[in-house]
């Protein structure tokens, strides 16, 4: 079994000490994980992690099962309260606030099982993520609600949904539901994203779209976490690399660094 979660080990750069990396630097904070812990009972989920969300980069959470990814995302959008510790967006907590309030603040997530509205068509799955406000007519140029349909046309197109537009989302394959899942989020015009699992079970052409799509929003200005699994898409996709086990963080740099960490290898694979 390989010791390293990375093939291109001659491209690495040597870790400093043992090879558990903290924090960089705090430069373009959106995003701010100040001793966060998690108890479910006798079981410590999240267990004081610090953590900053970069402004305009992608960041990848990885780590065994179990480690705790989902539980900082669902304390991140006030799903679950921490037991201790606190997460400010742009400066302000958002611990206590109800989650429909943190997504209007503009934290947008999706879920590993897409949570879409099966008997919904595709479009109407992502007019329920747009201001209901955006239904009423304004005098003068187009109705807003002409433009909203618009900006739907204008997502679908990206997502490659446009021929699905009508489609039920029970209807779909699952590679379509999953950018029917990204397309919801685009719609909300949240500046950070917390994905789970994104790109898992894609083909490569719906992996590419997917890919050229993230990467042409975070260039618009978009912030992205990812939870992921799958090593190929960690070391495409990640611009910065968190990786947790037994909800501790053990680790927050450069993907290099991460992915060629034996130390780190050996957690991921289950070899310690
Ligand atoms: N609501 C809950 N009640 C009790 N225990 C929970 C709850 N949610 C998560 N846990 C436990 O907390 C730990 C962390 O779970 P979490 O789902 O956050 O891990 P994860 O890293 O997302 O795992 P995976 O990669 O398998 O999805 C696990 O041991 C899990 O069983």
């Amino acid at each position: 079994m390989s010791t390293q979660l990375n093939i291109a080990q001659e491209t690495a750069k040597p870790v400093p000490g043992s090879g558990f990396i903290g924090s960089t630097d705090d430069q373009d904070v959106l995003l701010e994980i100040s001793n966060l812990s998690k108890n479910f009972g006798g079981l410590q989920a999240i267990n004081d992690v610090s953590l900053n969300l970069r402004a305009g980069i992608i960041t990848t959470l990885v780590g065994p099962n179990g480690a705790g990814k989902t539980t900082l995302f669902n304390m991140i959008t006030g799903h679950i309260p921490p037991t201790e510790g606190n997460v400010h967006w742009q400066g302000e907590s958002v611990i206590g606030k109800a989650p429909w309030k943190i997504a209007r603040q503009g934290i947008a997530r999706t879920f590993q099982d897409l949570r879409l509205f099966t008997h919904m068509t595709v479009e109407e799955n992502i007019l329920t993520v747009m201001e209901p406000g955006s239904w009423l007519w304004q005098p003068g140029g187009k109705s807003r609600k002409a433009r909203r349909y618009d900006k739907v046309s204008q997502i679908l197109e990206r997502t490659g949904l446009t021929d699905k537009r009508h489609t039920r989302a029970l209807d779909l394959a699952y590679a379509e539901r999953k950018f029917l899942s990204l397309a919801r989020i685009m719609a909300t015009d949240s500046r950070l994203w917390l994905l789970d699992e994104p790109a898992s079970g894609l083909d490569p052409n719906s992996y590419n779209l997917f890919l050229r799509l993230l990467r042409e929003e975070v260039k618009e200005g978009i912030t992205v976490c990812i939870i992921e699994h799958n090593l190929d898409i960690v070391v495409n996709i990640s611009d910065r690399i968190a990786f947790l086990d037994q909800g501790k963080l053990l680790a927050d740099g450069e993907p290099e660094t991460i992915l060629n960490d034996p130390a780190l290898a050996a957690i991921y694979f289950g070899e310690r």
